[in-house]
């Protein structure tokens, strides 16, 4: 008691914690967090987690102590699969890692800057329409989480290998999911993590999860491998195209670099960078539009208002095709969008942080090499700042000054500080536009109207909608 540290649940021995965090792992860190406050230390094994559930306190912590919270706990086991930290998300925080958030903004994340992309997001949605156009003359429903999962899906593989899923030798759309699902699940916390020495690693060695970590970092290699190497064979072969993708504008970055630069961009961050799009960049965006999808149709009176408002200043396209440009004239649109990730941020903890030195939040010490976690799901429903915090009402945006950029503690979605997500403005133009495409051709109504939309989460980093989200698409015009 006399370090100060902050309130913690009874621990057992040997395994602390751990048996309380059943279920959903954000919800039970949000229910410990009511009981015990807004800054809680858990331990987890023999890991020490500090847990953030407040505006305040997440100002504390990312914004006075952004500097010192600004690293990534690096994991022994996992550390192969990200790429021993050449990569931009798990990287530890120094010079490398800054370079690379600085070249991935001005190249591949600002939107204003990479049109070529913008072409990619309106081609793939205009694919979308017609395929759903198909299934609302057969009155059929669509599976829409699955359709919203293959729409992001094809314009990142697009825009970072400059190929759709069904034009490549080397995958298909199916293992390329899989493949990415397997390292999001092994990528996480392994046994061996929360029991040093030999406990864990048996387990771990028992369970098979160490063979299967070193099998999936081969395949996923090797089919990057592969797509570096038919984009090395186009540049020699001079096959150029008038849209260059990620890979083709890393690779050309290396070819470049001359002896005397101070950063070197190498092989293994090209591969960590374009890892961490697909992971970082497709569950999170699609996720973000199929809880939008859900809400609006929970709300009608919302659907209707945000319809009306898209037909009445879109109007009717001769061409029938929707343009990035339209969604600036949309500003209730923008407002769902909002509200949709003040109460389903897609990483309800953001990525898990590690203090590279003794910080005070809310008073309480918080040793060096703590693991940090901010519950952003939890503090975009405070009561304290949000009025009805679980009803959906974009409104409340209305001449409110709170937005997603990371400088309103209130709602966190992309995180905050130095580490806050990078591609924001890519999410956001691949979200509104999305929505604009199903909200505008169509009207959407439940397969059985008289029965209530499940709303139930499920995962763990991200959080996806338990059951897939089923409706019939009714075309509008
Ligand atoms: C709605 C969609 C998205 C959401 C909600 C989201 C959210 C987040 C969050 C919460 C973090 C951790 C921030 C922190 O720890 O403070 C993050 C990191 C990251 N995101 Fe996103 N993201 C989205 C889309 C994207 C897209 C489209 C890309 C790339 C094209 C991307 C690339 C990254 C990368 C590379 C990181 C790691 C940054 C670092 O550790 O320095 N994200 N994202």
């Amino acid at each position: 008691s006399n370090r100060n540290l902050p309130p913690s649940p009874l621990k057992l021995p040997v395994i602390g914690n751990l048996y309380q965090l059943r279920g959903l792992f954000h919800k039970c860190l949000h229910d410990l967090s009511k009981k015990h406050g807004p800054v809680l230390l858990l331990r987890l094994g023999f890991l020490d987690m500090v847990v953030i559930s407040s505006t305040e306190a997440a100002e504390e912590a990312l914004k006075v102590h952004d500097l010192e919270c600004c690293t990534r706990p690096i994991t022994n086991v996992t550390s192969k699969l990200w790429r021993d930290g050449q990569d931009i998300g798990l990287a530890p925080y120094g010079e490398s890692l800054r370079e690379l958030r600085k070249l991935s903004f001005l190249k591949f994340f600002s939107t204003t800057k990479v049109r070529s992309f913008r072409y990619i997001r309106e081609e793939e949605n205009d694919l979308m329409v017609k395929k759903l156009k198909e299934a609302a003359l057969k009155k059929s429903s669509v599976d829409l989480s699955q359709t919203l999962f293959g729409l992001v899906g094809s314009i990142i593989f697009r825009s970072a290998f400059g190929q759709r899923f069904d034009e490549g030798n080397h995958v298909n759309a199916e293992k390329i999911e899989d493949l990415m699902f397997e390292v999001q699940k092994l990528g996480a916390l392994s046994n061996s993590d929360l029991f040093p020495g030999g406990l864990g690693w048996f387990v771990d060695f028992v369970s098979g999860h160490n063979k299967k970590l070193h099998k999936v970092f081969v395949e996923v290699d090797t089919l990057l491998n592969h797509i570096i190497d038919d984009h090395l064979k186009n540049s020699i072969e001079e096959i150029t195209h008038d849209r260059p993708d990620i890979i083709d504008s890393l690779l050309d970055m290396i070819r470049k670099q001359e002896q005397g630069d101070s950063f070197k961009l190498t092989i293994d961050n090209l591969k960590g960078i374009i890892q961490d799009i697909y992971l970082a960049g497709v569950d999170t965006s699609a996720i973000t539009m199929i809880w939008a999808m859900a809400e609006l149709v929970k709300n009608p009176r919302v659907m209707k208002k945000v319809q009306d408002e898209i037909r009445t200043c879109i109007g009717i396209k001769q061409n029938e095709k929707i343009e990035e440009d339209d969604v600036d004239k949309l500003q209730y649109l923008k407002l769902v969008v909002k509200e949709t990730l003040r109460l389903h941020p897609a990483a309800p903890l953001l990525l898990p942080r590690e203090t590279m030195s003794q910080i005070k939040i809310q008073g309480y010490n918080i040793p060096s090499k703590t693991i940090l976690l901010v519950n952003v799901w939890s503090i975009g429903r405070d009561p304290k700042h949000w009025k009805n915090p679980e009803e959906f009402n974009p409104e409340r945006f209305i001449d409110c000054p709170i937005d997603y950029k990371g400088n309103s503690f209130e709602m966190l979605p992309f995180g905050s500080g130095r580490r806050i997500c990078p591609g924001i403005a890519f999410a956001i133009a691949t979200v509104e536009l999305g929505l604009l495409n199903l909200l505008y051709h169509f009207d959407w109504r439940l397969p059985e109207e008289d029965k209530d939309l499940d709303m139930e989460e499920a995962g763990d980093v991200t959080i996806i909608k338990k059951v897939p989200l089923k409706l019939v698409p009714v075309l509008h015009h």
